[in-house]
């Protein structure tokens, strides 16, 4: 490995380390408690977290993850170690993985990247979409690690991709390949992950960030703007969240005559619960139960080569001079 003394740690949100209703409230309850992604004063929400959602959530969701579960684990985690490993032959440099909540930890990472003498860190959220509730929880997270050292790493860190011509490459590839597999479909899906709207209106750019993915990308694939548009899936408690919702979205596509639909999820770097279960599994039968024909989840970027070779030409981007 070249020692030019940088190290590169990957974040994404992280996952239960088991399919069980113990260890998704563990992971729910460090997750839930983060005032970057529930921001109601905490007397109101910790008797809401503790008295309900943990007690009813945990089982509820445990029953979903176990459908989607692999192997070697949770998809999330299982796909993140693959994307660990196939950048570090890729850069040759070391790179470690972290997760904002759950295990292996954003300190973990550090700490790998320290003892493998990198005294300079580029933070890559795998995030290509900016949010508050997201890449601002990983830089938290960063900070409060930090905070403890006497002796901090050089730190840079990449606050968005949401339109790196390498991205929109990546995506837009994605889909080619799994048109020329199994036929163009009717209509294009792009559901991203939902925020409250009330998030947005107070200036998290995430909704501006995905709608241009989504302009670039229906560029790039050169798809007439009537057969491809954009939703918000995940949507989380009572509040108003970012419109127009997926699952709605497709039950109206299927009503208006489209017979095959194509989803793909632009702001999760890798399948995970929300993709696998939510969108391959709920939104499909809602689709065929108002009138769709064949519906397909194009499946997320992974660890393909495109989408590793845009993580590189990121990094190296973001390291020069280093
Ligand atoms: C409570 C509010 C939530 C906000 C705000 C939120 C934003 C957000 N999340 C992702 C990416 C992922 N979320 C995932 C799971 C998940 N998300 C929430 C809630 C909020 N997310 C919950 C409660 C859960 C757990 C599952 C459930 O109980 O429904 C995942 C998948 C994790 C996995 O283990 O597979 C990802 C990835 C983004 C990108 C985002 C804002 C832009
Ligand atoms: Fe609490
Ligand atoms: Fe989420």
């Amino acid at each position: 490995m070249k020692n030019n003394n940088y190290g590169v740690l990957l974040v994404n949100l992280g996952t239960p380390d088991e399919a069980s209703p113990a260890a998704i409230k563990r992971f729910l309850s460090e997750f839930l408690h983060d005032k970057r992604v529930v921001d109601m004063t905490r007397w109101l929400w910790c008797p809401i977290l503790h008295g309900v959602i943990l007690p009813i959530r945990s089982p509820k969701v445990a029953k979903l993850y176990q459908s989607v579960w692999m192997e070697d684990g949770s998809p999330l985690m299982v796909y993140s170690q693959r994307q660990r490993q196939a950048l570090e032959k890729q850069l040759n440099v070391p790179v470690a993985l972290g997760m904002t909540y759950g295990t292996p930890s954003i300190a973990t990472g550090l700490a790998e990247l320290k003892q493998q003498g990198c005294d300079k860190v580029l933070v890559l959220p795998l995030y290509p979409q900016y949010s508050g509730t997201t890449t601002a929880a990983v830089f938290d997270r960063v900070a409060k690690e930090l905070k403890q050292q006497p002796h901090i790493p050089e730190l840079r860190f990449i606050n968005h991709y949401f339109d790196h011509p390498d991205y929109i490459d990546a995506l837009a590839l994605s889909a080619t390949d799994f048109w020329a597999e199994n036929g163009k479909p009717d209509y294009l899906l792009c559901s991203y992950h939902g925020i409250p709207k009330r998030y947005a209106d107070n200036g998290d750019p995430y909704p501006k960030h995905c709608h241009t993915t989504t302009e670039k990308l229906a560029e790039r694939l050169a798809m007439p703007r009537e057969k491809m548009s954009m939703s918000y899936q995940s949507i989380f408690g009572r509040e108003e969240w970012l419109q127009p919702y997926t699952e709605a979205t497709i039950e109206a596509l299927a009503k208006k005559g489209v017979k095959r639909l194509d989803v793909m999820c632009p702001a999760f770097s890798v399948d995970c619960l929300e993709t696998l279960e939510e969108i391959a599994e709920q939104c499909k039968e809602t689709f065929i139960k108002a009138g769709g024909d064949v519906f397909n989840l194009i499946p997320c970027l992974n660890d393909n080569e495109a989408h590793i070779r845009m993580m590189k030409n990121l990094v190296t981007q973001h390291a020069q001079g280093w």
